[in-house]
């Protein structure tokens, strides 16, 4: 968390917009944290996009367009299931560029099994670092839960989760 996945999302979603390129940005529907129909960084910068309850929404959209999409911007990927990695297939040999930004690893620093299969069938991939909230050194790569509840899919921010290093999680875990 707070790496910057979704300024990284929103930059390369403007590259296109920039080209007068058809796009589209979805988000999962249970995200509210900032708002229910745009993408927004930690920063507050927004830009639209399209709320679904799953992969299947994506899907329907893309196919519901008028014209040709030129790139699927697809944030906070982690919340989908696994057969996102179906659709962003499909999507792709339409002919369109598919960006997804989310989490690599919840906060039992276990793999979300659908970045994980994302991250297997793409092209290029981008990992990024936070700086940790507990020594300040720019490395964190693992978000640390205040408080541990069990339930790994749980919309939050700062009241629940801190982005830390792998030296300062297992610090915190004793
Ligand atoms: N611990 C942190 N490390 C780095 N950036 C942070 C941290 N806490 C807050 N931020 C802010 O978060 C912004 C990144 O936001 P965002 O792109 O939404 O990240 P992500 O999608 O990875 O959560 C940074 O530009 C910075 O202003
Ligand atoms: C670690 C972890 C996070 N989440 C949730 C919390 C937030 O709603 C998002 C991550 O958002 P960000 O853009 O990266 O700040 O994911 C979760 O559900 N489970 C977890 O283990």
């Amino acid at each position: 968390m707070y790496s910057g996945k979704t300024t990284e999302l929103l930059n390369f979603a403007e590259i296109y917009e920039i080209g007068r390129k058809n796009i589209l940005l979805f988000k999962p529907r249970i995200d509210e944290r900032y708002s229910k129909e745009h993408i927004v960084t930690h920063k507050l910068f927004k830009v639209d996009a399209i709320p679904v309850n799953s992969a299947d929404g994506i899907l329907a959209h893309y196919e519901n367009f008028k014209g040709k999409v030129d790139g699927v911007f697809v944030d906070e990927v982690h919340f989908f299931e696994t057969n996102i990695c179906t659709i962003v297939r499909q999507i792709t040999q339409y002919g369109t560029d598919v960006y997804c930004a989310g989490l690599d690893m919840n906060y039992l620093w276990e793999p979300f099994e659908t970045t994980a299969l994302l991250l297997a069938m793409a092209d290029e991939v981008i990992k990024k670092k936070a700086v940790c909230e507990i020594c300040g050194e720019y490395k964190a790569t693992l978000s640390f839960k205040k408080k541990s509840n069990g339930n790994i899919f749980d919309v939050g921010g700062k009241e629940k989760y801190i982005a830390v290093c792998k030296e300062c999680y297992s610090k915190l875990q004793k």
